[in-house]
């Protein structure tokens, strides 16, 4: 293959990849948004029921059973429970203001 020709396989190529993870980039935050709705709801429910933001026992349940997912999936398990956690620690920030409120 002549140097041109193997520049636009190259440039091609990544146009294609880049395109379908644009793609799952847009779906993970519209599918974030949707967990952020959810937990919303469950942070006011809490609140109104006098219940504490976070509930470690349910965490440890969820975590188990990602890193079990994520190794089925092929994904590092310590990545999925770091994702997790991160996001789980905003979800417990936003109980927190709601039960202030
Ligand atoms: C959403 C909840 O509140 C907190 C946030 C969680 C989450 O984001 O998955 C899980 C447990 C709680 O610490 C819940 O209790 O279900």
């Amino acid at each position: 293959m002549s140097d041109s020709a193997n520049d636009e396989f190259v440039s091609a190529e990544l146009g294609r990849l880049r395109d379908s993870i644009d793609n799952i980039d847009a779906a993970v935050i519209h599918m974030l948004a949707e967990r952020f709705k959810c937990t919303q709801q469950v942070g006011h429910l809490k609140a109104a029921h006098k219940l504490p933001p976070a509930d470690p026992a349910r965490e440890a349940r969820q975590i188990t059973r990602l890193r079990e997912l994520a190794e089925n999936a092929k994904l590092d398990p310590a990545f999925a429970e770091k994702f997790l956690n991160f996001i789980i620690a905003e979800v417990i920030r936003h109980h927190e203001t709601i039960a202030r409120a």
